[in-house]
């Protein structure tokens, strides 16, 4: 039995690297954590990922369909395997430019309900964006329970090493995630993006599996410094990014052996990091990893060597870096559903919190389904 206030949510999460959609389930009231349910990961196939990928950098009103059909289809088949009162829905990021178009998220949400038979909470980002926010990152909130969770006593970083990098700040001394100095939250740059697009182009491999071909490379100072020419870096935060962004930062490396630009790429992943550094508020006591990149031990002894802090994946604290972006949307999810913010100034640089989402039930369940699984 869940106790008073606490519901079970189910999270998906189909992230940048267009490899699967994860789903996590949490107990929780969207305040606190009170338990980690099931978790379970569906991969794209090579052809549904192909699908997914010749759909990058589409906004609404061109054809999606083909693209669409997977994600629906594979979030359908995930997000069926567990039980929960409430999924969240995050969609796949085609295309995001929050200062210029938006930001887009495939997939119906609504759809999704009446396939799923459950309420769904989805489009999380746009609400942020129109109020004057990124849009992204949305974990933080979900970091600064993660942070009362592991019962944190001083400010910590939460690193999360994707496609793109994040990095959330928190000070746990806070109350609540929105207050003035809790949280500080941007996009760090690049981080597994441009080496797995390296891998794809010269060995037809998708990722440097261990940082091996990076272990035998040598890290080409000049490349790097033309790296850290790019204004992003000299950007006050909030800021995020587009996972192709740095696309053209491959031709920085484009004259370079396949090790010596792997590990080229793989050292400007952990140098975005380390100016990320110098935006932070205090220095964090350690530095929590979770995402793909926390399993690069090349990647991971970089950052050791120039960050000033412990450097540790998120199970060092019992958490689990794989599912730890799905559980957020299962988090915000409730919040949502609660009418409290996913989003602050200092997380998005939205003018005010804001709680992003919509809200679909099935029509077959009724308007106060919600409000019964609470
Ligand atoms: N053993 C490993 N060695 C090296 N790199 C790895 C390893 N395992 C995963 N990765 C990297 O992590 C990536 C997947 O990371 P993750 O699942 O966190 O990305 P994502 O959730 O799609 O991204 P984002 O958070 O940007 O949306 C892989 O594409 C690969 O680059
Ligand atoms: C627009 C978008 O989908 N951004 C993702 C992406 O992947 C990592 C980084 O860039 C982060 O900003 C965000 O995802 C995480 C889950 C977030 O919103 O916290």
């Amino acid at each position: 039995m869940l106790g008073p206030g606490i519901i079970r949510a189910l999270g998906a999460m189909s992230g940048t690297s267009l490899d699967g959609v994860d789903v996590a389930a949490l107990d929780t009231d969207g305040e606190r954590i009170a338990g980690f349910g099931p978790s379970g990961y569906r991969p794209y196939e090579p052809a549904e990922e192909a699908a997914l990928r010749a759909a990058l950098g589409r906004w609404p009103g061109d054809d999606l369909a083909a693209a669409e059909e997977v994600v629906m289809r594979a979030h359908i088949e995930a997000l069926s395997e567990i039980e929960a009162d409430l999924v969240g829905f995050h969609g796949q990021t085609l295309a995001h430019e929050p200062q210029g178009r938006g930001t887009h998220q495939l997939g119906d949400g609504a759809a999704l309900a009446e396939g799923l038979g459950r309420p769904v909470v989805w489009d999380f980002r746009s609400a942020d964006v129109r109020l004057g926010g990124e849009g992204a990152p949305l974990a933080p909130f979900y970091h600064f329970a993660c942070a009362k969770y592991i019962a944190a006593k001083a400010p910590l970083g939460f690193l999360n090493l994707g496609g793109v990098g994040n990095l959330t700040w928190v000070d746990p001394r806070h109350d609540r995630p929105e207050a003035e100095g809790a949280l500080l939250a941007f996009d760090t740059g690049p981080a597994n993006a441009p080496v797995n697009d390296l891998m794809m182009a010269r060995r037809g491999e998708p990722f440097d599996r261990d940082g091996a071909l990076a272990r035998q490379g040598r890290v080409v100072d000049g490349a790097l410094e033309l790296f850290l020419e790019e204004p992003f870096f000299y950007r006050m935060p909030p800021k995020s990014l587009d996972r192709d962004a740095f696309a053209d930062m491959i031709a920085l490396v484009g004259e370079l052996s396949d090790a010596d630009a792997a590990a080229t790429l793989t050292a400007m992943a952990a140098t975005g990091v380390l100016k990320a550094m110098e935006h932070c508020p205090s220095p964090p006591e350690r530095m929590l990893v979770t995402g793909g990149g926390r399993r690069n031990p090349v990647m991971m002894e970089m950052l050791r060597a120039a960050l000033d802090c412990p450097v540790e994946p998120v199970e060092a604290v019992g958490l689990d870096g794989d599912m730890l972006e799905a559980q957020a949307f299962a988090f915000l999810a409730v919040r949502v559903a609660r009418g409290l913010p996913t989003s602050c100034p200092g997380t998005t640089g939205v003018r005010a919190a804001v709680s992003g989402g919509t809200l679909s039930r099935p029509s077959a369940e009724g308007p106060e389904a919600v409000a019964h699984a609470m």
